[in-house]
């Protein structure tokens, strides 16, 4: 004899069932959401999809009809009749009709494995694929990240079990080229994170699902919402996952030194090991550089080829200088001057060079005599405390921090220190 469960799961697949009231509306929330969810740009492309389960309470959840869309269609445009019925184990008991060219002939959804997975591991009454644009950035963000966190927004309240203090954690699953391929990483995510309504696809979308449709609506709204703030979030600079938030552009950059990436390295597959760092607007203002020391270098060649023309060091800048300047004089550069020899004595070898290097400046020539002569300048200037370098306000702490990691530091092109 039939035990009462069997006779309600065998009473749902009848035709007449099929027919009734409540699959009809299963399938008319379906297509309403298919055109719903067009608009924000989550099912546009025939990308996503979604399901929900038969809404009959006198059906336990368990047994309960699955309504899915169909596959590569186009979603802003599904009615009722478009839509596939499923048995709560996964057999198709009503398909669309076939339309006429050029549509394709009827197809359940490439998400109809997965979307059991979410059934059957959690209960659930709905879920929603989405392809939209956020959910696939924010898996971009870190390609090494195997988790999405976030803390402390308030829409995080929209989430099941979440408040505003607690932490959001998202799996990220890697991308297959069949969306079928999903399946099993989908599946282990889902046991792994049992806390989880939703799974990242790294370059791809969000799986999100829901107690009900309701449920699953709300949550996936709010999930597009938090991977967006996110996404706006790295451009700033901030940190969205700690309670801080980090600091909002402090030291007037596009991004703080200590999170010129991934936010607090959470989301790195590897720990950092070495930072490579520029000094011209990195650890240093661009202005400073072009406000000080180029002005620095120019109004001192005069005092500095007179005050150390004699040593090895800047007989060797006018070595170079000379060989430079030949070149220039040769290939008619105006402010060129010829540079008298060593015999015609030091001020007047120093006239010249003085009035070549201004012209040298002037012309912003990127050549190594004038980059060796303004380097030299420069360190003088900065020993006798001529002129003070200047950091970005948080590089000390980045460097302490770094420093009692044992992360490496590197200055571009120069050694490690
Ligand atoms: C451009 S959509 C590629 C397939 C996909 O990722 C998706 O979500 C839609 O699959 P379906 O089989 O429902 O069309
Ligand atoms: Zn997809």
């Amino acid at each position: 004899m039939a035990s009462c469960c069997e006779t309600e799961a065998a009473a749902v697949t009848t035709e007449a069932y099929l027919a009734g009231a409540a699959v009809r509306e299963a399938r008319e929330l379906v297509a309403e959401l298919c055109r719903h969810f067009y608009a924000p740009g989550w099912v546009t492309g025939t990308g996503g999809s979604i399901t929900v389960k038969v809404n009959d309470p006198a059906v336990p959840l368990a047994d309960r009809l699955i309504v899915m869309s169909p596959s590569g269609v186009q979603k802003e445009r599904m009615v009722a009749a478009d839509m596939y019925v499923f048995s709560a184990d996964g057999k198709v008991l009503s398909e669309p009709a076939a339309k006429p060219w050029p549509n394709k002939p009827p197809k359940c959804t490439d998400c109809a494995p997965l979307f059991m997975k979410a059934y059957q591991m959690r209960g659930a009454g709905a879920v929603i694929h989405s392809h939209g644009i956020e959910t696939c950035i924010a898996s971009m963000l870190d390609p090494g990240a195997k988790e999405f966190r976030m803390t402390h927004m308030e829409m995080l309240k929209a989430i099941k079990g979440h408040g505003y203090r607690d932490e959001l954690v998202i799996p990220i699953i890697e991308n297959t080229p069949y969306e079928y391929e999903l399946t099993d990483s989908l599946s282990e995510a889902i046991a792994a994170y049992p806390k989880a309504t939703a799974v990242l696809v790294r370059n791809h979308g969000i799986f999100v699902w829901g107690d009900s449709w309701i449920s699953a609506k709300t949550q996936a709204e709010s999930y597009h919402y938090l991977l967006d703030a996110a996404i706006k979030l790295y451009q700033l600079g901030i940190d969205w996952t700690t309670p801080e938030h980090g600091p909002v552009n402090r030291a007037k950059r596009s991004r703080s030194i200590l999170n010129p990436g991934i936010p607090n390295e959470c989301h790195a597959a590897e720990p950092l090991k070495c930072v490579v760092l520029d000094i011209e607007g990195t650890t240093t203002p661009i202005s400073f550089v072009t406000d000080v020391m180029f002005p620095y270098a120019r109004d001192n060649v005069r005092k500095h080829l007179t005050s150390t023309f004699y040593s090895e060091e800047t007989k060797e800048d006018i070595k170079l200088l000379r060989v430079q300047i030949e070149d220039d004089l040769r290939n008619g550069i105006p402010g060129a001057v010829p540079v008298p020899p060593d015999e015609a004595g030091k001020e007047e070898v120093i006239n010249s060079l003085v009035a070549n290097v201004e012209s040298m400046i002037e012309a912003d020539w990127k050549v190594t005599s004038l980059k060796q002569l303004q380097g030299h300048i420069w360190r003088t200037g900065f020993e006798r405390e001529e002129i003070h370098g200047v950091i970005f306000e948080d590089v000390p702490e980045a460097l302490k921090n770094w420093n009692s990691r044992n992360i490496k530091k590197q200055k571009r092109n120069q050694e490690l220190f």
